[in-house]
């Protein structure tokens, strides 16, 4: 019997301008304590047999069904990609999770980390992170998130120009990559594999005085759902303004000591934040009020990920600034919780438990 801790960071996406392009791994980790036997064992359905803690005070129920649960359904994709039907050994995995789901921290990116991360461990397959990173694309098809839970730091994120053979590859259905149980999940099917090289990143540097204050309210906005808001086209201006505020995100963010006025240039958005302010109430009024001039301590705020969760970075005054935020969203009858961050540097790590 061995045993194992796959540890994976969540994350915030976008850091304001960088839509689908930058991602910043948060302390807050996803854990799976793992055992593995040598033998497969008849008794678990596929091998597995899972359980789960809850730390995140979601309502949402996760399955226990390695063929539905996201993250074993994800291990068993990588497993299929090379020939291994189920886990190939007799395997426990018991999930920690203290991270909200559906709340814009990441849950459904760091999810799919841990699961080719377990995948990968269980059928001894070797495989770089640069290579998982191929497979999270499969799945979740922004780059932010994911780089961010795998590589770990403030990361800027691209997808390389695919040959139109690889494009095809790549948009296949995602029912298709990970079919549904009713679809039969061991038909014997092998799965898509994903292009070599998709995905890329890069990090940035991080000023160590900055720190990330998560206000994240009580309810959920799916990702898809809050995407579905989102425009086909932009205007030529609101391009050139984000792209402005992308190029001088990292420096701002990377320069210590921290320049308050240029980090709260460096945060504003015109491609997401707008539209989906239909889903979050409240979210215009705290955009706008809270800003380096009305609140010291404060460097910049935005949406994290797709929301509805508050991201504000600041150097003090943290409890300050969150109890302003949750003021404001208490006005629309909504509560919060939040946490106080730090980036996780070292993004997803396997070790001897
Ligand atoms: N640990 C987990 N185990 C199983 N399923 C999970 C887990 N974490 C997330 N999920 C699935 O992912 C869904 C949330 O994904 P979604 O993309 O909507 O939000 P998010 O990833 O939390 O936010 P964002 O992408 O904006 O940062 C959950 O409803 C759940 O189905
Ligand atoms: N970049 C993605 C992140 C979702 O977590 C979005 O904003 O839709």
């Amino acid at each position: 019997m061995t045993s194992f801790v796959i540890r994976t960071p969540c994350s915030s996406a976008n850091i304001g301008p960088g839509f689908d392009v930058i991602g910043l791994a948060l302390s807050l980790h996803l854990e799976l304590h793992v055992t593995v036997d040598s033998k497969p064992s008849s008794d678990l359905p596929l091998n597995c047999a899972i359980t789960y803690e809850d730390q995140s005070k979601s309502t949402e129920q996760i399955s226990l069904d390695p063929e539905v649960n996201l993250i074993t359904r994800v291990a068993l994709y990588l497993l299929r990609c090379h020939d291994q039907r189920a886990f190939p050994v007799e395997t426990k995995v018991h999930i920690i999770n203290p991270i909200p789901l559906g709340r814009g921290l990441g849950s459904s990116g760091t999810a799919v980390v841990a699961g080719v991360m377990l995948g990968n461990e269980v059928g001894k397959l070797g495989l770089s992170k640069e290579r998982l990173l191929d497979y999270c694309l499969m799945i979740e098809r922004h780059p932010d998130n994911v780089a961010a839970s795998l590589f770990g730091g403030f990361v800027g994120t691209y997808l390389n120009e695919l040959k139109p053979e690889d494009v095809a590859r790549k948009e296949i259905p995602l029912s298709e990559v990970l079919p549904a149980p009713a679809g039969g999940i061991d038909t014997g099917f092998t799965p898509p594999e994903p292009p070599l090289g998709i995905g890329h990143y890069r990090k940035f540097n991080w000023a160590p005085e900055i720190k990330a204050i998560a206000i994240i309210p009580d309810f959920v906005v799916p990702t898809a759902n809050a995407r579905n808001v989102l425009p086909e086209n932009y205007s030529r201006a609101d391009v050139v303004f984000n792209l402005q505020r992308a190029a001088l995100l990292p420096a701002a963010l990377g320069t210590s000591p921290p320049d308050p006025d240029m980090i709260f240039l460096a945060m504003q958005d015109k491609v997401h934040q707008p539209y989906r302010k239909t889903l979050i109430p409240g979210l215009t009024e705290i955009l706008q009020f809270m800003t380096p001039a009305t609140q010291p301590g404060l460097l910049g705020i935005c949406l994290s990920g797709a929301g509805p969760t508050i991201l504000a970075l600041a150097t003090d005054r943290f409890t300050e600034i969150a109890d302003r935020i949750i003021a404001q969203f208490a006005t629309n009858n909504i509560t919060c919780q939040w946490k106080l961050l730090e980036p996780a540097h070292a993004g997803t790590t396997v070790s001897p438990n």
